[in-house]
């Protein structure tokens, strides 16, 4: 099959390496020059493990392109898939000018039948409209079918998420085009659900909102478990034995972020609230996380006065491990909140700090190793449980810092071991270990 993908981000670039990896000719198209030039050489925009050495293959193999040429994409395609962003308008609606502007491209340059795949996600309803601006704008005589398929790759683990998700979701109003993209999708391996367009639409929101839920729930639980001196770690574990709570998505932290759940969650609500229905449930999973993500500062507030000239780091930077993706992190929320205090922020990441500095610019310090993060700090904030950050063992913290205070969001340590050492140790969920040091200059 000779495939199209438009939009060569974390869903697009893993979908086309993805496709050509089972044998289709692909060509990822993206309007981004620089993007292109560098995956031309092979080279991996984003981080996402696994995926340089696949794309490589393909390149070499000739079954993977690259273009911002729209003719040469679009032209000649039998499938194209649509994968630019659908980010966050400001009253929190899914913003459609990327998804509208490929459509009309494609309407204008498709000769032949051709088969349009939404991968994007976007709200209930987009698809036929997607459709309806096709068919207007496209040549006279030629069939042009819109399908919905929706993505539910989780970004550090993208391509394996390609080879083995738990489904595969077609959303089609007509039969031919579905069974040919299933058939497309057959060589995953995954099991595929054929649903009607808006059904599948409406999955894709539910699936995340459904996740988000478990997060801001077991968060609050953590939170209450504060209060009455009950460990999170083990009711999370004890609930999720029982096997139609599930043991996943039920670890507590500061909360969700990445580019999906804060923007999807909030474009649901959107969804809901143009068919006149309050969505509760969801708008105080919002609120809850918009708390937790600041929860290492409230703690930290309540443990020194002002953080003012507080020389502190940051460990992790990354909304979550295995990426470099910064967006809607938590890391950001905290180290704004400290800037606002005057605190000395010195941060470190494995892999998003060349992101991060796009953001942050020259506000805070970087650090080259999460060791030298450390050394002469009062306060280290965890973040982001990368391994190598849940690996330094605790007597660098005592090594490294005078000392150590630790306020961990991921709780990456054990209790007890944590005990064995003159450490200040705050988590989520669990009792506080105040080291005797703090307690008497408080
Ligand atoms: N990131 C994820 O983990 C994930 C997972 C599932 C679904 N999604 C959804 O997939 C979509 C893409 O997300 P992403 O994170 O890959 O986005 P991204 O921001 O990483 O990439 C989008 C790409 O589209 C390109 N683009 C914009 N307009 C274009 C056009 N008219 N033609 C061709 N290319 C164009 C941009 O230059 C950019 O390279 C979103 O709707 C998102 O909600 C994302
Ligand atoms: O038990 C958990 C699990 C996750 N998180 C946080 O939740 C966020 C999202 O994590 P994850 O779902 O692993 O990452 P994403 O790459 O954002 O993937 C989500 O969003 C994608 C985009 O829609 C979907 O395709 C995926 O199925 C969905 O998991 C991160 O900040 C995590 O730290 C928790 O706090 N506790």
């Amino acid at each position: 099959m000779k495939i199209t993908v438009a939009g060569t981000g974390y869903v697009g670039l893993v979908t086309g390496v993805c496709l050509a990896e089972i044998g289709n000719k692909v060509t990822c198209y993206d309007i981004d020059e620089q993007k292109v030039q560098k995956m031309r050489q092979g080279i991996v925009p984003i981080y996402e493990p696994g995926l340089e050495e696949l794309m490589k293959k393909n390149i070499a193999e000739e079954r993977l392109f690259f273009t911002t040429d729209a003719k040469t994409a679009y032209e000649s395609a039998d499938v194209i898939y649509i994968a630019v962003g659908t980010p966050e308008n400001e009253d929190g609606s899914a913003n459609l000018t990327y998804v509208e502007e490929a459509a009309l491209a494609i309407s204008h340059y498709v000769k032949k039948d051709t088969i349009v795949v939404i991968k994007s996600t976007v709200p209930v309803g987009t698809n036929d409209r997607i459709q309806a601006l096709i068919n207007e704008h496209k040549l006279p005589g030629i069939e042009i079918t819109v399908v919905s398929n929706p993505e539910f790759l989780r970004e550090g683990s993208a391509v394996y998420d390609m080879f083995h998700g738990d489904r595969i979701v077609i959303g089609a109003n007509d039969e031919r085009a579905a069974s040919i993209i299933a058939e497309i999708n057959k060589p995953f391996g995954i099991p595929i659900i054929q649903t009607d367009i808006r059904s599948a639409e409406m999955i894709k929101y539910a699936a995340n909102a459904f996740l988000a839920t478990k997060i801001s729930f077991i968060n609050e639980i953590a939170n209450i478990c504060e209060k009455v001196g009950a460990n999170i770690d083990d009711v999370a574990y004890g609930i999720g034995q029982d096997k139609r709570i599930g043991p996943h998505f039920l670890k507590a932290g500061i909360g969700y972020g990445g580019s999906c759940f804060p923007k999807d969650t909030k474009a649901l609500m959107q969804i809901a609230g143009n068919v006149h229905y309050q969505f509760d449930l969801l708008e105080s999973v919002i609120k809850v996380n918009n708390k937790q993500q600041l929860l290492l500062y409230t703690k930290a507030k309540e443990i020194f006065s002002s953080l003012r000239g507080k020389r502190v780091a940051v460990l992790g930077l990354a909304f979550k491990p295995n990426t470099d993706d910064i967006r809607e992190a938590a890391s950001l929320v905290l180290i704004q909140k400290l800037l606002n205090e005057q605190a000395e922020v010195t941060v470190y990441d494995p892999v998003a700090m060349e992101n991060a500095k796009s953001v942050l610019g020259d506000s805070v310090r970087y650090a080259r190793s999460a060791i030298s993060a450390l050394a002469g700090q009062e306060v280290v904030f965890i973040v982001t449980e990368w391994d190598e950050i849940k690996d330094i063992p605790l007597s660098t913290y005592v090594d490294e810092m005078k000392e150590p205070i630790i306020f961990d969001g991921r709780n990456c340590y054990d209790l007890k071991e944590v005990e064995k050492y003159p450490i200040t140790y705050i988590s989520v969920g669990r009792r506080n270990i105040i080291h005797a040091s703090l307690v008497e200059k408080r």
